[in-house]
């Protein structure tokens, strides 16, 4: 008999083909409260279950006591406790690279939209308020030549390096709790502790993944640290940064904008003080957002989930010294 899993996001037809070759797979295109008590139920007899953003915790786990594992469409992994997954012997994948290039390119697109205000000018534009003489009130700052921050100098971190100082010939600060030899060789990365990069970066770009340890990462202080002229720009995940902290500091002039993926809570309440900042890009957390990047994550995340059932080492297994159930 075939091994039953749920694959809980939508994905494309090829993704869904490839795994019912070898397991009876459960679809929901998307979990909401409607069908939820009907995923709850599909769960007590699933091997394996795909998909994003599902809170995997204890509650959850002990409605599924068949579960051997679990595999995100994402390379973030916050969603998932992983010592209950592991205590229980239930194997965690993600979706790590395959997303590194695309995400860069959002970064760099937050980088360019905010420093030069895009958004602001097309509205404009659009408004027929183009007007004979374009003010210098509607002028931006350069992004080539600065100094781009990088705070969290891992997969997407290294490949946004790439496009800063091959593209755009910028100074490459970075900060993580170990030295990345890569960046440093391939892209002329500086290492500095977080104080230095906040004081002389003109872009600060956060990269790290959420964890106990980064929740805040981003606060009061190091906002104060931060150029007036600078531009900060997360693409990981909202609670890295102290929201309030952030608004504070747009809001006083203590930095100068801000270009954001992810925010505290998703989707953003439509009264949040950053939405109706003009210095704030604000986008729905589509860093890895095309159909080629997304479609990539979804089969590595089915691959992962096909090799896990049939005892094989997934590829990209992330509680990998555990005792498979
Ligand atoms: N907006 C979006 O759509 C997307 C968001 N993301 C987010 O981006 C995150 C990063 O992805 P990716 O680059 O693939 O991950 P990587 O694991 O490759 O890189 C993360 C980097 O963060 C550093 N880091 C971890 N903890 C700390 C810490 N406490 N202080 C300083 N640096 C730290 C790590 O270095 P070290 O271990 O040496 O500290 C590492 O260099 C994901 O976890 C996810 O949350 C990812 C994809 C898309
Ligand atoms: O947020 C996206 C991810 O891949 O993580």
């Amino acid at each position: 008999m075939k091994l039953k899993v749920i694959v809980y996001k939508k994905v494309d037809q090829s993704v869904l083909d490839f795994i019912q070759k070898t397991c009876q797979v459960v679809y929901f295109e998307k979990l909401d409260s409607q069908n939820y008590p009907e995923f709850l139920h599909e769960l007590k007899d699933a091997q394996g279950i795909l998909g994003s953003g599902l809170k995997v915790d204890k509650s959850l786990l002990d409605q599924a006591p068949c579960l051997k594992i679990v595999c995100n469409i994402s390379v973030g992994y916050d969603n998932l406790d992983l010592t209950e997954l592991s205590e229980r012997g239930i194997m965690a994948t993600n979706t790590p690279e395959v997303l590194n290039e695309t995400v860069a390119d959002t970064i760099m697109g937050l980088i360019l939209s905010t420093a030069r205000r895009m958004p602001e000018l097309d509205q404009r534009v659009k408004a027929g308020q183009w007007g004979n003489n374009l003010a210098e009130k509607w002028f931006g700052l350069d992004v080539h030549h600065k100094v781009l921050g990088i705070i969290g100098m891992g997969g997407i971190g290294s490949a946004v390096a790439k496009r800063a100082h091959f593209g755009f010939d910028m100074d490459i600060l970075y900060h993580n709790r170990s030295r990345n030899d890569e960046a440093e060789q391939k892209y002329g990365a500086t290492y500095c502790s977080m104080e230095d990069l906040l004081k002389q970066s003109d872009f600060v770009c956060v990269m790290t993944p959420l964890t106990p340890q980064t929740e805040k990462l981003i606060g009061k202080r190091e906002f104060k640290f931060m150029k007036k002229t600078a531009i900060f720009i997360n693409c990981s995940r909202g609670k890295v940064v102290d929201e309030g902290a952030l608004i504070h500091a747009l809001d006083s002039g203590e930095i100068h904008a801000a270009g954001l993926d992810v925010f505290e809570k998703e989707p953003v309440n439509s009264d949040n003080p950053l939405l109706s900042m003009k210095n704030v890009v604000a986008l729905p957390h589509i860093g890895s957002a095309t159909y080629e990047t997304r479609l990539k994550m979804a089969m590595l995340a089915a691959t992962n989930l096909v090799a896990g059932l049939q005892g094989e080492i997934p590829p990209t297994w992330i509680n990998n010294r555990i005792q498979v159930k």
